[in-house]
């Protein structure tokens, strides 16, 4: 059969799956408010795996009924999405029509905005048109389900705006970066494509704390919560975090947001959070509502630099977006530091929470070519592999880093001297590899041979 025929065949059946899965919960999209299922919680784990085949047939059957010229043409100007998202975002629409009443008509908004009316329709039926916003009647526009997670009170608008402004303008720096001799293999954010589009020599980090960096700093501490909120629910509800046993240690945790999730959820768990001296404050300020645990240890906030030997013994350690911001060898370093710890305490998981950057193989064989992109789905990958690998780049061109792939993260665990003995995947962008140190068998009896 044709890939048509196939594809047309498959979102039928996964279709007809998905909906009778769902059942009374219907789905909808242009109702101003979350769909609750998949805005705040997240779909059991069969819709959601059903959900994203279906998204990845669906993508690929756009790609096949598109002429080549206009996918092409679509793909080198879709950055103008951004550019429409950017005003929408500034001018503030979606806070624009719930003030009006919940509909606003295109000469009431441009008033609204002190802006050209013929401009601004142009961006609105551009994005009604990828089903942020709707148009209820000519010229007369609504929130959207989409459109009313922009309104004030959320952080997106924030989020958007550090993307459709910095990120926006540092994406010109990624093929400079690529092409200067100098700067290609570095994952330094102060040689990065951020400080290149923008002729800084630091990267954004430092950036924010500079007069000039002011306005992105503000979006930076009101968007950034913003994003994290996405993949809360799936990190607190994907990972069977009691199952480890009883401590768990985060290793450069950050503002601590996780392990205070994992702390509500499982309120018998010890939480021990590692990170550099300055961001104790921080922490002890995320946790402020738990001080009797505090006082009596069942939550630690350690001092800790992670690229020295782990003395503290736990049963899991947790790292988020820590290996990203450096080299190979780097992370393995850094990975191998837990080694010690890992020895005396051999059945210990080390869990590395990342894009893990998606892929889509073609067979080669004609029949086998002719298979939806649904059934080629690899098992060891995030989810929403389009939103992942946009993430990726955005997170690379901004903040530097290296982004990677299952079998990138593996061979760096694999030089620490830890394998791989699971992979959870998350019903979310963001994936877990579960490591543990290799030859566990050999540690416990004492024949273990250290690879490092
Ligand atoms: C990208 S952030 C990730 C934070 C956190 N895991 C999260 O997901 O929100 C990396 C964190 O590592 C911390 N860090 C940087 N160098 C460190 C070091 N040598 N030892 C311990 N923590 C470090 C930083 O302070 C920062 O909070």
């Amino acid at each position: 059969m044709s890939l048509l025929q196939n594809l047309v065949q498959d979102i039928s059946s996964l279709g007809t799956k998905l909906y009778q899965r769902l059942g009374d919960d219907t789905g909808h999209l242009y109702e101003a408010k979350p769909w609750k299922t998949y805005d705040h919680e997240l779909p059991d784990r069969e819709s959601w795996q059903l959900s994203q085949q279906l998204i990845a047939d669906c993508e690929e059957l756009i790609a096949l009924l598109t002429p080549t010229k206009i996918k092409l043409v679509t793909e080198c100007v879709a950055n103008n999405s951004t550019v429409g998202l950017g005003v929408a975002a500034d001018f503030r629409i979606a806070d624009k029509i719930i003030e009006n009443g919940g509909e606003a008509s295109l000469s009431h908004l441009a008033r609204k905005c002190k802006t050209d009316e013929h401009k601004l329709g142009c961006v609105m039926h551009m994005l009604v048109q990828r089903h942020i916003f709707k148009e209820v009647a000519p010229d007369v526009f609504a929130n959207n389900r989409h459109s009313y997670e922009l309104r004030k009170e959320t952080g997106a608008t924030e989020m958007m705006l550090i993307e459709t402004n910095e990120g926006y303008q540092a994406g010109l720096g990624w093929l400079p970066v690529m092409k200067d001799p100098e700067k290609m293999h570095e994952h330094d954010p102060a040689k990065g494509a951020f400080a290149t589009a923008l002729q800084v020599d630091l990267g954004v980090l430092p950036y924010l704390g500079t007069p000039k960096g002011a306005n992105l700093l503000n979006n930076f501490s009101i968007g950034v919560p913003w994003l994290s909120g996405i993949t809360v629910v799936a990190t607190r509800t994907d990972l069977p975090w009691d199952s480890f046993g009883p401590t768990v240690c985060d290793v450069g945790a950050g503002p601590g947001g996780v392990m205070l999730e994992v702390h509500k959820k499982y309120p018998h768990l010890n939480i021990i959070c590692q990170e550099l001296e300055q961001m104790i404050p921080v922490l002890q300020d995320t946790f402020k509502d738990y001080q009797s645990d505090l006082d009596h240890g069942n939550v630690k906030l350690e001092v800790y630099d992670y690229f020295t030997p782990q003395k503290t013994v736990a049963d899991v350690y947790w790292l988020r977006g820590v290996v990203r911001d450096y080299d190979d060898d780097t992370s393995a370093r850094l990975l191998a530091q837990l080694v010690p710890a890992l020895k005396k305490n051999p059945r210990a998981k080390v869990l590395v929470n990342e894009l893990i950057v998606p892929s889509l193989i073609t067979p080669q064989s004609q029949i086998e070519a002719n298979t939806p992109a649904a059934k080629r789905l690899p098992p060891n990958q995030s989810g929403y592999p389009q939103a992942c690998h946009m993430m990726q780049l955005s997170t690379m061109v901004l903040m530097g880093g290296k982004e990677r792939t299952f079998g990138d993260i593996v061979k760096i665990g694999r030089a620490a001297g830890l394998r791989v003995s699971k992979f959870h995947q998350f019903r979310m962008f963001t994936g877990t590899i579960e490591f543990e140190l290799d030859d566990v068998a050999g540690w416990e009896t004492g024949t273990g041979k250290s690879r490092l």
